[in-house]
């Protein structure tokens, strides 16, 4: 369970630390609303995505299914700002499928939290080989690190690209193009 109180004694602390005064008006309610908000932005940390991709339906092809551009935000681990983007994913279904909604799901349980992109990725790719048993799964995450923009190197605009490969997309070349081609 998160920790409210030590969240907004943090808050008031960094306030301080800044400069602030903790006790005026725009700043009274700050520490509960930034409490609150990340109870939201890594409430996935109490989360388990087995709860989302139990539910699965049989089918008779064992065709790629992509999803993509799946809105995500998260949180880099070193700055506590903001990386967000788009998710792309493929699978291989082996007799069974999931409710496509159940797919972004995944994406959100992983990105609500403290990340690392790449480790995010990862995560997604894990998840959905473990609950959906597929021939193959591919995770590609495009996304922009706020701590690249707006401050330290300062690069707007530059995006980082990960990917990360289960079964068949590990030695079949033609399945990675083909998704390539479909994102
Ligand atoms: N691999 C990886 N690095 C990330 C991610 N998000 C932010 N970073 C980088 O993590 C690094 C932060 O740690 P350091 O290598 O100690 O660099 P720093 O001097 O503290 O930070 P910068 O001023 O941003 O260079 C920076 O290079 C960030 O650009 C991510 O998702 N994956
Ligand atoms: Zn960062």
């Amino acid at each position: 369970m998160m920790n409210q109180e030590k969240i907004m004694q943090g808050i008031k602390l960094l306030l301080e630390g800044i400069g602030e005064d903790v006790n005026r008006e725009g700043l009274l309610e700050t520490p509960d609303r930034i409490a609150r908000m990340y109870e939201e932005i890594c409430g996935g940390m109490e989360e388990d995505a087995a709860k989302h991709l139990g539910k699965t339906f049989s089918v008779s092809t064992n065709e790629i299914v992509v999803e993509k551009d799946i809105t995500f935000y998260s949180t880099c681990e070193h700055h506590l700002l903001p990386f967000y983007g788009k998710a792309h994913i493929a699978y291989i279904p082996d007799g069974k499928v999931v409710g496509l909604s159940k797919l972004a799901k995944t994406v959100e349980v992983f990105a609500k939290r403290l990340q690392l992109q790449e480790q995010l990725t990862v995560q997604i790719a894990d998840a959905l080989v473990e609950n959906l048993n597929p021939k193959g799964v591919l995770v590609m995450l495009e996304a922009e690190h706020m701590c690249m923009t707006m401050r330290g190197i300062k690069k707007p605009g530059s995006k980082t690209v990960t990917v990360a490969k289960r079964g068949e997309f590990q030695n079949n070349p033609e399945l990675v193009n083909l998704f390539f081609q479909m994102v």
